[in-house]
């Protein structure tokens, strides 16, 4: 099932797709054409930095979680920190326990000196106005968010601070828009190659991310797509 239900600024349409659909373009970017992940991941970090960047007030936390869209968050507070933008991390569990790419990302934070901790207190002491960077979970949800993920999202949303999304806002259904239990409220979501179906009642800005995936891949997959971004690297998308 796809959509054609967002628009650029120029009333170009562009498909949406549901969480299925994209992992279907995401494992065929990858096995079949050969596309790293970190590739990927690397065009997420920079696009989603220069949001934080264009958002920030002050200091920005980043709260990830350990699947794609953690590592995503990673690998954009190294472009932040790379900046000297005052940025730490919050994991939602033990660094021990991180695997795949968010612990590759992981580790080149810890060798970089970012501060990185775990556990919903380490968002206890957030100074007012600080920007929250929600890559907790993407469009990997998969049923009613469990505990502690509910509590670190309670406190995002709890901080006075602008919120930016990757991807989708954690505890959205990327395919229905549904909050599953707590979900994020954010003032932007950076989503990622082509926008989630589930993002028709988003809270907030939602802008659209080029990560690199290249037109053959949703030719396979008989997704309808004009790539949608001119001479730019992301673009706004509305209704
Ligand atoms: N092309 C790609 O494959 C890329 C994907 N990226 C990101 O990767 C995401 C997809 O990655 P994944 O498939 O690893 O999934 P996600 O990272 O979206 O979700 C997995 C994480 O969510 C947690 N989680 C899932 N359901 C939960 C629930 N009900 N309650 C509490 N926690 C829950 C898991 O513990 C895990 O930490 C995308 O949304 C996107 O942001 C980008 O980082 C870069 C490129
Ligand atoms: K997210």
């Amino acid at each position: 099932m796809s959509r054609n239900s967002f628009r650029t600024s120029t009333g170009r349409s562009v498909t949406a797709v549901t969480a299925d659909e994209m992992r279907d373009v995401d494992r065929d970017a990858v096995e079949d054409v050969g596309l790293q992940l970190l590739q990927m991941m690397e065009n997420a970090g920079r696009i989603l930095a220069w949001h934080v960047r264009d958002v920030r007030e002050s200091d920005v936390v980043v709260v990830a979680g350990n699947g794609g869209n953690g590592g995503g968050g990673l690998t954009c507070a190294r472009h932040l920190a790379n900046r000297d933008v005052p940025v730490r991390v919050v994991l939602d569990r033990p660094s021990e326990e991180l695997s795949g790419a968010a612990a590759h990302q992981y580790h080149i934070l810890d060798e970089m000196g970012v501060s990185v901790t775990s556990g919903v207190e380490s968002l206890a002491d957030v100074a007012e106005r600080t920007t929250i960077v929600d890559a907790l979970i993407g469009y990997g949800l998969s049923g009613d968010v469990r505990p502690p993920a509910d509590a670190y999202i309670d406190r995002m949303n709890g901080l006075s601070g602008p919120t930016v999304s990757l991807d989708v806002p954690s505890g959205i259904d990327a395919t229905s828009g549904e909050p599953l239990g707590e979900a994020v409220s954010p003032a932007r979501t950076v989503t990622l190659a082509l926008p989630k179906t589930g993002l028709d009642a988003l809270a907030g800005k939602l802008y659209l991310a080029d990560i690199s995936i290249p037109r053959t891949v949703y030719e396979r997959l008989g997704i309808e797509y004009e790539p949608p971004f001119g001479d730019d690297d992301w673009i706004r998308l509305e209704q």
